[in-house]
């Protein structure tokens, strides 16, 4: 049966850092018992403060890199390289240092391709859920160990925001059009994808999430509130912080 719990932090600095060390010390957890271990990342203010934090962490020397799978739960359908991509941000807080000095294989990092590489969202998504699916036991996607998501005020999770055709979506990924938060293209894991990992974490601070994180954890319905909809098949986690966590 999974388990929801919610953890509220004194403000985002400090989620930040209590999140990174969690995340460290699941890893190696996950690492005393199987491997290779997966794990998604997300794009967003807590999300990349969490891995900076992380960066910074006495913990990071004790993981095995080389066991270590990196996803993203989402990506802005630009360029490589490009300042607003989700793997740029999280590649200079953490991924590039993993890479550089401990021993994160470069074929074990995995982003979503931008119109650099792919021809569209479509392609994009189709070329993600490929690599996706070989590195599946199921051939699907991975029993993600733990996967990430920032929340934004919408209560969108990756990039699935409300009232959009692609929270219907099956398979693993999906292209996603019309995105209210620019960009408007993206490439986002679609629930199936995301409900499939053993523990989601949902990091989000501020008082303009308040309302949203409150609804979200009173089940409204997912097309008003994607939040709403996310679950790990062992654990759900909420990482807030004071304001996000106090409803108006
Ligand atoms: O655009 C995105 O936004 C959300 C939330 O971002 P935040 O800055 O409000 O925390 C993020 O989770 C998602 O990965 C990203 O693509």
């Amino acid at each position: 049966m999974t388990r929801r719990l919610v953890v509220v932090h004194p403000d985002a600095d400090v989620l930040a850092q209590a999140a990174a060390a969690r995340l460290l010390t699941r890893i190696l957890d996950v690492q005393s018992v199987r491997r290779p271990v997966h794990v998604v990342l997300t794009g967003g203010t807590v999300g990349i403060a969490t891995l900076a934090a992380a960066a910074q962490s006495p913990l990071l020397a004790a993981v095995d890199w080389s066991g270590v799978h990196l996803w993203w739960g989402d990506e802005r359908f630009l360029p490589s390289g490009d300042p607003d991509r989700n793997e740029t941000q999280a590649r200079a807080a953490l991924v590039d240092a993993l890479e550089a000095t401990a021993g994160l294989p470069a074929e074990n990092v995995h982003p979503i391709a931008g119109p650099d590489v792919a021809g569209s969202p479509a392609a994009s998504a189709a070329a993600y859920a490929a690599d996706l699916a070989a590195q599946a036991d199921d051939g699907r996607v991975p029993a993600f160990d733990v996967l990430l998501l920032g929340m934004g005020p919408d209560g969108h999770v990756a990039s699935l925001f409300p009232g959009h055709a692609e929270l219907a979506a099956t398979g693993a990924a999906v292209g996603v059009h019309g995105s209210p938060k620019p960009p408007a293209e993206r490439v986002s894991l679609t629930f199936e994808a995301i409900n499939a990992a053993r523990q989601v974490w949902v990091v989000a601070a501020g008082a303009e999430k308040a309302e949203q994180v409150a609804s979200a954890l009173a089940g409204q319905p997912v097309a008003e509130v994607p939040a709403s909809g996310v679950r790990g098949t062992h654990r759900t986690l909420w990482l807030l912080d004071t304001a996000s966590a106090d409803a108006p």
